[in-house]
C-alpha cells in the first residue's frame, strides 16, 4: 500500500464519523449562513508570482514540524507578510490538523483560504464551504476520473474554487479534461514521498497557458522561488520552510519581494 492509500484509508475513517455526527443537510444550512466565497483564482493571478502560505504541523515525510498553538496567528502573519492565499491543513492523523484550525484561520483573515486534506466526496466539500474555506484541493492521484469531474463540477456549484493537484503529465492531462482552471504540480510524489524540485519545469509545459500554475512543496527561500517563476509558476506554495523558520512574516514578505522582483515579472498576463 503505498502512503497515499494509508492516508486516504485514514481520511475516510474519520469521515465516516463524522458523517455520523453532522448530517448533510445540517452541513449545508451551515454552508449557506457562510460568507460568500472569494475569487481563488483573482487571488492568485496577477502580476507577480503570488505566494500560498500553509498552515501545517507536521507531515508524514517529516513527522512534527511546529506546534502552532494559534493558528490563526500564524495566518496573520502571512497576510501582514503578503500571502496571497492561505493553506489550512486538515487532514489530522498525519499532518495534525483539523476544521477547527480552517475556522480560526478564516476568522481572523481577509485573503483567500483553502483546505487542504485529501478530498473524495462532495460531503468534504460541503465542510471545507461551512468552515469557511474559498478554496479545495482536489488531488488527481487519489481520484478517478469520474469522480474528479464531478468533484470540480460540484465544488464550483457551491462556490468553491477547486485547486486540482497533480505530479506528471499524465495527471495534467486528465486534470485539464476534467475542467481544472488552477493546476498545482507537486514537487513530492504522494506515493513514495520523495521531492524533486525539477519536477515543475518538466510537468508546467503541458499545462495551458489560461490555466494558473502553481508550483508545491520544497521552496525554501526566495532562490526556489525564482526558479519555479522562471520555469512558468504564477504562484508557489509553500508549507515546511515558514513554520519551522523563526519569523514566518519576514520570510513571507521575502518571498513576496523576490515574487515582484521586474527580472520575473516579465511576460506574465
Ligand atoms: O512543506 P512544503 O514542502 O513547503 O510543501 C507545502 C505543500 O506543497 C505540501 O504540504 C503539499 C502539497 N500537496 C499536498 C497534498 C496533501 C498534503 C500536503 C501537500
Amino acid at each position: 500500500m503505498s502512503v497515499l492509500d494509508e492516508i486516504i484509508d485514514g481520511v475516510r475513517a474519520d469521515l465516516a464519523e463524522r458523517q455520523a455526527r453532522v448530517s448533510l443537510d445540517e452541513l449545508k444550512e451551515r454552508a449557506q449562513k457562510a460568507r460568500p466565497a472569494k475569487d481563488g483564482v483573482a487571488a492568485l493571478k496577477g502580476e507577480s508570482v503570488t505566494v500560498i502560505c500553509e498552515v501545517k504541523r507536521s507531515s508524514p515525510s517529516k513527522g512534527a514540524l511546529a506546534a502552532i498553538a494559534d493558528p490563526a496567528g500564524l495566518a496573520a502573519d502571512y497576510e501582514a507578510g503578503g500571502a496571497a492565499v492561505i493553506s489550512v491543513l486538515t487532514e489530522q492523523r498525519k499532518f495534525g490538523g483539523s476544521l477547527a484550525d480552517l475556522e480560526a484561520v478564516r476568522a481572523k483573515v481577509d485573503i483567500p483560504v483553502l483546505r487542504k486534506d485529501f478530498i473524495v466526496t462532495a460531503y468534504q466539500l460541503w465542510e471545507a464551504r461551512a468552515y469557511g474555506a474559498d478554496l479545495a484541493l482536489l488531488i488527481v492521484s487519489a481520484l478517478e476520473q469520474e469522480a474528479l469531474v464531478s468533484l470540480i463540477e460540484r465544488a464550483e456549484s457551491i462556490g468553491l474554487t477547486p485547486l486540482v493537484e497533480v505530479h506528471d503529465e499524465e495527471e495534467v492531462a486528465r486534470a485539464v479534461d476534467a475542467g481544472a482552471k488552477i493546476i498545482g504540480v507537486n514537487a513530492r510524489n504522494l506515493k513514495t514521498l520523495e521531492v524533486d524540485r525539477g519536477n515543475f519545469a518538466r510537468v508546467a509545459p503541458e499545462i495551458p497557458d489560461h490555466i494558473v500554475k502553481i508550483a508545491e512543496s520544497g521552496v525554501r527561500g526566495p532562490h526556489d522561488l525564482i526558479a519555479y517563476a522562471n520555469d512558468g509558476a504564477d504562484a508557489v506554495l509553500v508549507g515546511e520552510s515558514l513554520v519551522t523558520g523563526k519569523d514566518p512574516k519576514t520570510a513571507v514578505s521575502d518571498l513576496v519581494a523576490a515574487g515582484s522582483h521586474p527580472a520575473i515579472r516579465h511576460g506574465r498576463s
